[in-house]
């Protein structure tokens, strides 16, 4: 069944430690991505072809614009903020895991209502003590799921009425019924078990076909799912091991940008796969739909 296979090819070989959260903004036409352990905001252009930072002081779990003005919206080592990137500024919204000192946070994305959801994963071990968060516009902040090992990929169908997730242990991705006016999820079922031996999976897109592109941590891979049938319909090559997530871009919304990750690999692995910790690029055939950005 495994139709068609693609290779992603590197466009910035920026060697970070864990990249990842890649969010196309088609007003400015960059891609903003984060290093988590580099505790650094990036703002890449394919234009120019230049890559700018920020350097923060904490671990960066997520990034997401707000929709209005340029300041950005972040989930933090230390909980959730608002970031204005003119003069650097963080104002804390909420830090719900406060007295969780293990965990963090890590993936993050916004729905078509501008809610920011963000989950937490425990940094020591692989023990559930994590959770998924949805910050409101109103900046009022709710737990939507307890239990959770490492929070990672998130994403809703084209008619916004089912949530999909990936809590990465598990090596699935599970779908919710999502009621789009409150936000609220029910009737958890697994519509993609990643296979044995292929890494586990992490960050992922959903195409305007409604297919999932999910990105495999140790993998070498993003591989695209029809959540209806759990079928794989082809995947995507990338030359590092950790693939740590993905989104779709560009002028005209075809391109897969993808993140890869350097933390953890040994001197031998990394002689293996040098550009692990770049940014690779990969034109699809199909197009992925705009992002949603943060309305509060
Ligand atoms: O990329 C991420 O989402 C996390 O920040 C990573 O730390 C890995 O997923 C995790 O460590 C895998 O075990
Ligand atoms: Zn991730």
């Amino acid at each position: 069944m495994e139709s068609w296979q693609l290779t992603a090819e590197l466009i910035l070989d920026e060697k970070a430690a864990l990249s990842e959260g890649p969010v196309w903004d088609h007003r400015s036409g960059r891609l903003l991505w984060v290093d988590i352990e580099g505790m650094r905001i990036h703002h890449y252009d394919p234009v120019q072809g230049t890559d700018r930072s920020i350097q923060l002081d904490q671990r960066v779990g997520a990034a997401v614009p707000r929709a209005e003005g340029d300041g950005l919206v972040l989930a933090l080592e230390h909980g959730f903020h608002l970031f204005d990137i003119a003069t650097e500024r963080l104002t804390k919204l909420a830090d719900p895991e406060a007295g969780l000192p293990e965990n963090r946070f890590n993936d993050g994305k916004c729905d078509e209502a501008g809610r920011f959801w963000a989950g937490t994963m425990n940094c020591e071990n692989s023990d559930p003590t994590g959770a998924l968060y949805c910050l409101e516009p109103d900046g009022s902040l709710r737990k939507a799921i307890d239990g959770v090992s490492c929070s990672n990929g998130l994403g809703w169908s084209l008619d916004g009425r089912t949530m999909y997730y990936i809590d990465s242990p598990t090596r699935q991705v599970v779908a919710y019924d999502y009621e789009p006016a409150a936000g609220a999820i029910s009737n958890r079922r697994t519509v993609v078990t990643i296979p044995e031996g292929e890494g586990i999976p992490d960050g992922m897109a959903v195409d305007g076909e409604g297919m999932l592109w999910v990105a495999q941590w140790g993998g070498w891979r993003v591989s695209c799912w029809n959540p209806q049938t759990g079928e794989r319909l082809g995947f995507v090559r990338v030359p590092a091991a950790q693939v740590t997530s993905c989104a779709f871009g560009g002028p005209d919304w075809d391109e897969l940008y993808i993140t890869t990750a350097r933390t953890g690999l040994s001197e031998e692995q990394l002689v293996q796969q040098p550009h692990a910790g770049g940014l690779f690029r990969v034109k699809t055939g199909v197009k992925g739909r705009p992002a949603c950005f943060y309305d509060g």
